[in-house]
């Protein structure tokens, strides 16, 4: 042993581990694309990342090339010979003519000014420096980016960060200053704290009030645009159309904030509307304030707002489910309003719904929108069909959907085991990318092509380039591995459940394809997704492939309350969790050794967040079945949660199934509710050797709540291991925290499975 406790022979698998891993770890991926018309044809720059595991940030990549498409001729893109490094840009933003290029740049340091630079194809135009008395950092993910260019590419609307509310100042003899001045020069005074104001939570730190600015790309003036309140958080905004008759307006997302900011990562659920703001114009009396106007009041959610290119009619998201019922997540539907040809927003505004949430989805049939990914220009050239990507059970696909006549068609292949989602359209054709749990990433071009009776569909073929030269040990690993979905009948089907939730649930099996000695299986990961409502898709992981190519079988089960899959069945988890779900994963669990695919005497079990809360549950309520477990910022206590994650209502939805219980003060019978559905309630009965992975800045599932349950099963004697990342929060994504915790799942794993 050594002074850090770790025999030589762990020394060396951790040395041998590491480099097969941090071969994995540097698979790049596709981010996104976009297409640009130029005179010599059509142009792509696809956007990439790849983990730089010495500075402990993602290494973001820029690769251009030339489509050419001659007919009867494959699509062939030829590219630049190398990628060109784009680290430190926050956001590329292409004008609508491809003419211009917006590179944002959001400040490192608090006090540092934010870079709006306008390249055109050959050198930098403009570069302004906005600071932070202006604004803060430019949204640039989540619900809350939008960055649009106006139609004649002279100004850019987005959303930024308010600056932060003046602070009070005291002198040096300890008197409050009048007028907030603090003077650098007045020795010994200080600035107070003033009051707080809430953020929107995990992954959001620091970002309190998104608002609404426009810079002119020629003068680089900036204006904060007036007349949204306070109470109104902003997002997504984009323009209106333009015409001479009629009043320009922003059109964007708001969320109210103004009672309590609900964290609003992984939470659709937040109630949001759309709305307008007209523009003033030189015309215009100074003084007049225009009304803002709610374009979706009659529903409780609606965002994604995308305006048909005859600006006719705005189609957009809405999680309505979600937030009338309280779960975080369920299906979107989709709705268009017609934008009036005046500019006057006068009256009420139907609402008309082109996509519906489904129920109870027959095998093969649509099951509805899900994690619903539309372009900024999503739309084909009829005008009518918009292409966009969803989860459909076990995969991300590619969807079509004609507004008009509201066909919605399947566009990414029917028959392929990928998943796939959309990068970019150039004209009617499709670039996309797609891969499968044993494929790295792979560009795709869909080409445009009508049967005799005009109806599209789109052939597939691949791209040469950029095809990601794994190293020889990678591609050796993942040349053994096969994958499949497995149907799993649930359990104790009570006539009680809605149709939706009496049918089978699906999980996706990885496994080496070598045949196995002696009849023997290797041994098993069960691995379980947060959510509840997220879903496992048979689309590419590193470090999941990494764990498959060093021996493990994996089962990635999508247990009732995966989205994907309906209504009926996501919904029949409402006040369930701890119990339905655990069953869900046990069956699956179970069916898999009954189909010889597993070993009994070797499984473990893996997930974070919701998942965690699973993996906790299952070593509790079947101490036998699981010989490690490994718990990634899991919910242990929903008691101890509910009073400091950014998500109480949360805890309130799982344990009780609606949104009416949910208080900021909870009663003694609320606390007892939420200790009996949570896996603190099974302490009693867990051995399973396990390792805990915590980041101190999860503002969702907040390290105490590891840590509490990681010191009870010390306490009662069970092997524990506790890693803990300092800056993380809680997707423990940044590469050196999914670097050290696989690195350490596989060899806490490997010592209990004895590979
Ligand atoms: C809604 C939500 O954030 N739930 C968490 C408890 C959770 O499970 N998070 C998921 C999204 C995760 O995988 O981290």
């Amino acid at each position: 042993m050594d002074s850090a406790g770790v025999d030589s022979a762990t020394e060396e698998e951790y040395a041998t581990q590491s480099k097969l891993l941090k071969d994995f770890m540097s698979i790049p991926s596709i981010d996104k694309a976009w297409i640009f018309n130029s005179c010599s044809g059509p142009q792509a720059m696809v956007a990439m990342s790849q983990a730089n595991l010495l500075a402990n940030k993602r290494r973001k990549f820029m690769l251009s090339g030339h489509i050419s498409k001659e007919s009867n001729q494959p699509v062939n893109f030829h590219w630049a010979p190398f990628p060109t490094e784009m680290t430190g840009a926050s956001a590329f933003v292409p004008s609508p003519s491809g003419l211009k290029l917006l590179v944002i740049r959001n400040p490192p340091e608090k006090e540092s000014p934010t870079k709006f630079e306008i390249w055109s194809s050959s050198q930098l135009e403009k570069e302004f420096h906005i600071p932070q008395k202006v604004h803060g950092s430019v949204y640039v993910d989540g619900w809350f980016e939008g960055i649009s260019w106006n139609s004649d590419e002279t100004l850019v609307a987005y959303v930024a960060e308010e600056p932060s509310r003046t602070k009070p100042t005291f002198d040096h003899l300890g008197c409050y200053k009048k007028n907030n001045s603090l003077d650098k020069m007045d020795i010994g005074s200080w600035e107070g704290q003033g009051d707080w104001e809430e953020e929107w939570g995990e992954a959001y730190a620091g970002k309190k009030q998104p608002a609404l600015f426009v810079i002119n790309v020629e003068s680089g003036e900036v204006e904060h645009i007036k007349g949204v309140p306070r109470s109104i958080s902003v997002g997504q905004v984009v323009w209106s159309p333009n015409s001479k008759d009629s009043a320009q307006y922003l059109v964007f997302v708001g969320w109210l904030g103004d009672k309590r900011k609900l964290g609003i990562k992984y939470c659709s659920n937040r109630p949001c509307a759309i709305y307008a703001v007209r523009l003033k114009e030189p015309k215009d009396d100074a003084n007049e304030a225009f009304p803002l106007h709610n374009l979706t009041k009659s529903i409780s959610s609606g965002y994604s707002p995308r305006f048909s290119k005859d600006g006719k009619f705005l189609v957009f998201l809405s999680a309505k489910t979600a937030a009338d019922i309280g779960a975080h997540w369920v299906a979107e539907s989709l709705h268009k309003i017609k934008w009036p040809s005046d500019g006057k927003l006068t009256g009420s505004i139907d609402i008309v719904d082109v996509v519906q949430v489904v129920n109870c989805p027959d095998d093969g049939s649509f099951p509805g929108l899900y994690g619903t990914d539309l372009l900024s220009d999503p739309w084909l050239s009829d005008g009518h069909t918009i292409i966009l990507s969803s989860y459909w059970r076990s995969f991300r696909v590619i969807l079509s959907l004609n507004l008009q006549s509201g066909e919605l068609s399947r566009v990414s292949p029917n028959d392929s085991d990928y998943s796939w989602s959309i990068l970019a359209l150039n004209g009617d054709d499709i670039v996309a990318v797609s891969s499968s749990p044993v494929s790295v990433p792979e560009i795709k071009y869909g080409k445009k092509v009508l049967d005799p009776a005009g109806k599209p569909s789109w052939q597939w073929s691949n791209i040469q380039k950029p095809i990601f030269k794994c190293s020889d040990k990678v591609t050796l690993g993942l040349s053994f591995l096969q994958f499949k979905i497995i149907k799993v009948p649930v359990s104790n089907v009570s006539e009680c459940l809605t149709e939706g939730a009496k049918r089978p649930i699906e999980a996706i099996y990885v496994s080496s394809s070598k045949p196995k000695e002696n009849g023997k299986c290797d041994p098993l990961v069960v691995v379980i997704h947060g959510g509840p409502h997220s879903v496992a898709t048979c689309s590419f992981s590193k470090t999941l492939a990494y764990l498959s190519s060093i021996g493990y079988s994996l089962l990635n089960v999508n247990y009732r309350g995966s989205l994907g899959f309906g209504k009926e069945a996501l919904q029949s988890l409402s006040g369930n969790v701890g119990s339905q779900d655990v069953n869900d994963v046990l069956s699956a669990v179970d069916h898999a050794i009954e189909m010889g695919l597993a070993d009994p005497s070797r499984i473990t079990v893996l997930g974070g967040s919701h998942g965690g809360f699973l993996a906790t549950h299952l070593i509790g309520q079947a101490p036998d079945k699981f010989v490690a477990a490994a718990a990634r910022n899991p919910v242990c206590n929903i008691a101890s949660l509910v009073g400091i994650t950014d998500t109480p209502d949360w805890g309130f939805f799982h344990a009780y199934g609606d949104k009416k219980h949910y208080t900021e003060a909870p009663s003694p019978e609320d606390m007892s509710r939420f200790h009996q559905v949570s896996p603190i309630s099974h302490i009693s009965k867990v051995k399973t050797p396990t390792l805990f992975i915590l980041g101190a800045m999860d503002l969702r599932v907040p390290i105490s709540n590891g840590l509490q349950y990681m010191r009870a099963l010390k306490e009662k004697g069970v092997e524990v291991k506790v890693l803990v990342f300092p800056n993380d929060n809680h997707p423990l994504d940044r590469p050196q925290t999914d670097y050290e915790s696989f690195l350490n799942t596989a060899v806490w794993f490997n010592k209990y499975c004895k590979l």
